[in-house]
Parts: C-alpha cells; sequence; structure tokens
C-alpha cells in the first residue's frame, strides 16, 4: 500500500508595496514553473471600478456591491483577465482614476473578509499550483504557503520604476501619491511593511527582474526538495 503522502500543489506567495515588482515578478515565475498566476490587487482594482460604476461611496454602499458581486478570474500568466458582473475589465482597472480611489475600497473589512475567501478558493483550486501576489498573501491569504516572500524596495526605486511605466500621461506627484500614499493607507489593513515569521525578504532595489525571478525560483525549488 502507499504510504506517500500525495504531493500538494505548490503555492508561492508575494507580498509588497506598490511598484516593489509583485506582479511583473509572480508572473515571470508562474511562467518559470509552470504555475497559476493570482493578481490579487486586480481583484480589489475591479471592485473599485464597480463602486465608482454604481455609484456607491459610503463603507455599506461599498460593502454591497463587492460581496453581491460576480468576480471572474482569470490565472493564466500570459494572460490574467479579470471580469465583474459580466464586464471585462482587465484594462480599465489600470486607469489612474483606479489606483488614486482603490485603497478606500481594499479598507472596508467586509470587502477583505469577501475577497480574501474567494482569493483562497481560487488558490485551492490551481490544480497545477499557483503563484499569488498581493499584501496580505503571506500572513492572511495562504500563511502556510511553502514559499513566502515579501518583495521590497526603496521608495524612489518604486516611485521611479511606476513612473516609467505610466509614462508622460501621470505627473510625478500622481505617481508618487499612487505609490507612498497608498501604501500608507493600505498598510492599516495589511502588513507587508515588516516580514512575517518564517518569510523572505528580496529587496528588488538594485536587482533586475529577472534576477528576482530567479531567487524565488530558487526558493521554490528548495522547498520541493
Ligand atoms: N527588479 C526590477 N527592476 C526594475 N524594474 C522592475 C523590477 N521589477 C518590476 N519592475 C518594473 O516596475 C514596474 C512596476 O512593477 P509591478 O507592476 O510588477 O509592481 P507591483 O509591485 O505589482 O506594483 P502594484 O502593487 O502597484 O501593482 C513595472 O514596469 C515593472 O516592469
Ligand atoms: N491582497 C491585496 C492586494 C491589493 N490590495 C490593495 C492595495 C492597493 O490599494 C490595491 C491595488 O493593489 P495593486 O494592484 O496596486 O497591487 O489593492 C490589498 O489591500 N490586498
Amino acid at each position: 500500500m502507499n504510504t506517500e503522502p500525495t504531493p500538494q500543489p505548490l503555492v508561492v506567495a508575494i507580498d509588497g508595496p506598490s511598484g516593489s515588482g509583485k506582479s511583473s515578478t509572480a508572473r515571470g515565475v508562474a511562467r518559470r514553473l509552470g504555475l497559476d498566476f493570482l493578481d490579487t490587487g486586480a481583484m480589489y482594482r475591479a471592485c473599485a471600478w464597480e463602486a465608482a460604476r454604481t455609484g456607491a461611496e459610503t463603507p455599506e454602499q461599498i460593502a454591497a456591491v463587492v460581496t453581491a458581486a460576480e468576480l471572474q478570474v482569470t490565472t493564466d500568466p500570459d494572460d490574467p483577465r479579470i471580469s465583474i458582473n459580466g464586464t471585462d475589465v482587465t484594462r480599465e482597472i489600470r486607469d489612474p482614476e483606479v489606483s488614486a480611489t482603490v485603497s478606500r475600497v481594499a479598507t472596508v473589512p467586509e470587502v477583505r473578509v469577501d475577497l480574501v475567501l474567494r482569493q483562497q478558493q481560487i488558490i485551492g483550486e490551481a490544480t497545477r499550483g499557483i503563484v499569488a501576489e498581493g499584501r496580505d498573501i503571506t500572513t492572511v491569504v495562504a500563511p502556510h504557503a511553502p514559499v513566502r516572500v515579501l518583495l521590497v524596495a526603496d521608495p524612489d526605486a518604486r516611485v521611479a520604476r511606476r513612473q516609467a511605466e505610466l509614462g508622460e500621461k501621470v505627473d510625478t506627484a500622481q505617481v508618487t501619491d499612487q505609490v507612498i500614499r497608498r501604501d500608507r493607507d493600505d498598510s492599516t489593513v495589511a502588513t507587508f511593511t515588516e516580514a512575517a515569521e518564517g518569510v523572505t525578504v528580496v529587496d528588488s532595489t538594485h536587482l533586475s527582474l529577472d534576477e528576482v525571478v530567479d531567487r524565488i525560483v530558487r526558493l521554490a525549488e528548495e522547498a520541493a526538495r
């Protein structure tokens, strides 16, 4: 009789502040290891987009919109898409207006309870394994993941990266608000500035994207031994 435990699909959890490179890194690791990919920030952004569309402003109104929402999230690292109530908002959730308001949605407790459960369901259904990124993956969503990483970078580097990504369409004051102010707001409901016990800190300030991906792939390979 085979008494070997059935190997569990690998879960890699990556948290970090805005602009630290979580999404790019997580997609790179997922591609390299043949895993699914979950951008939990996109779920909060989709909810912020729907809240704005419906005119929901108070925490109660926002919570009602989110808990009633039908969210479809795909986990292909080469084409992650998200729809809310039947509308594909994959592109729209990156608009500056969404970036400026998403923290208001993400700091509603009932929203977090609802989205954490949905994220845990997506992770549990990822039969080939998954890389999930956000702010509370290593601490709340998947605290028992075999690979847990806090990806950090100097604030100046993070602002510069976001500015380079957004180009001239967004001025430096807006970018700084999107990065630094949003992190301050977000850190009131999730701990992503200090690594929890068992979480590996990777500082990407002076590392290329590929070097960061290499480091986390090595952590995953060591965990799989
Ligand atoms: N190590 C790195 N060196 C240089 N640029 C990087 C590095 N990692 C990511 N980038 C670039 O920085 C920008 C922001 O990266 P990304 O969107 O992955 O960050 P993030 O942490 O997911 O941000 P947010 O949480 O705000 O969505 C992208 O243009 C990305 O290509
Ligand atoms: N697990 C998560 C993921 C994201 N958020 C918040 C943080 C931001 O305000 C917003 C969008 O995230 P981003 O796309 O910038 O990574 O959602 C969170 O609270 N918890």
